[in-house]
């Protein structure tokens, strides 16, 4: 029985098939994108490959670069050819939460200049519907309790995320309060929604965006395709 570290190695391997020569790259955040990174990596020193990454984070900017890629900010470049990230929860129609590592807005910033998405994530992660993972909302700091409030009294069941006994804050500075719902029936009703509370930066639905999913399973990668 292969452990769930292990099937995010199968699903990152298998995606960095997807990067060709001389492609701008949007390049995901987490532990299931570090092996698509240092499959990439490998390619780069053994192969000769070259390619132009946009990192998510500062994170992925640091752990690529570490591995000799280009890397480029999304302010230098006009178009990612594909974007390959993770996931927290993926529904049957490709529809997916992310943010569990902090890093959604500018995962969804690279994600919608991209002309194809693809997801990498261990086979866990397939639901059939969205929401027991609990979803990443970034918000301004400034205010963030009243937004709190509000988002408890819809029942969104709101907590502030916390890291090392701190509040969580992201790249940008923002502050991140997960809402946990448990099942979302609506994903598009609740993304519109999110987007129309003044304070909120980016909520972690990423809708209508993928095109691809490859899943880590006890059988090997599977490649899945819209
Ligand atoms: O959205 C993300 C970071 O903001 C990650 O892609 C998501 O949390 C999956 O992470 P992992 O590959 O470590 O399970």
């Amino acid at each position: 029985m292969k452990t769930q570290d292990e099937l995010k190695k199968i699903a990152g391997y298998k995606a960095a098939e997807l990067v060709e020569d001389g492609m701008i790259v949007g390049l995901g955040t987490g532990s299931t994108v570090r092996y698509l990174l240092d499959a990439l990596g490998e390619r780069i020193k053994n192969d000769g490959m070259h390619f132009t990454g946009v990192p998510t984070s500062k994170r992925t900017a640091d752990y690529g670069a570490n591995l000799g890629m280009q890397i480029k900010s999304l302010d230098e470049v006009d178009q990612m050819d594909i974007t390959i990230d993770g996931a927290d929860e993926i529904d049957p129609e490709m529809n997916g939460i992310k943010g569990g590592g902090g890093a959604q807005t500018w995962e969804k910033l690279v994600a919608v200049n991209s002309k194809q998405v693809a997801w990498i994530v261990d086979e866990s992660k397939m639901v059939d519907q969205l929401g027991k993972f609990p979803l990443p909302v970034e918000v301004l700091a400034y205010g963030h309790h009243q937004l709190v409030e509000r988002l408890d009294a819809l029942g969104y069941n709101p907590v502030v995320r916390v890291k090392n006994g701190e509040t969580f804050h992201t790249d940008e500075g923002n502050i991140i309060i997960d809402l946990h719902m448990d099942h979302i029936n609506d994903p598009d009703a609740l993304a519109d929604a999110l987007s129309n509370m003044t304070g909120v930066v980016e909520h972690g639905l990423f809708l209508h965006m993928t095109q691809t999913v490859v899943v880590g399973t006890q059988d090997g990668a599977k490649v899945l395709t819209k």
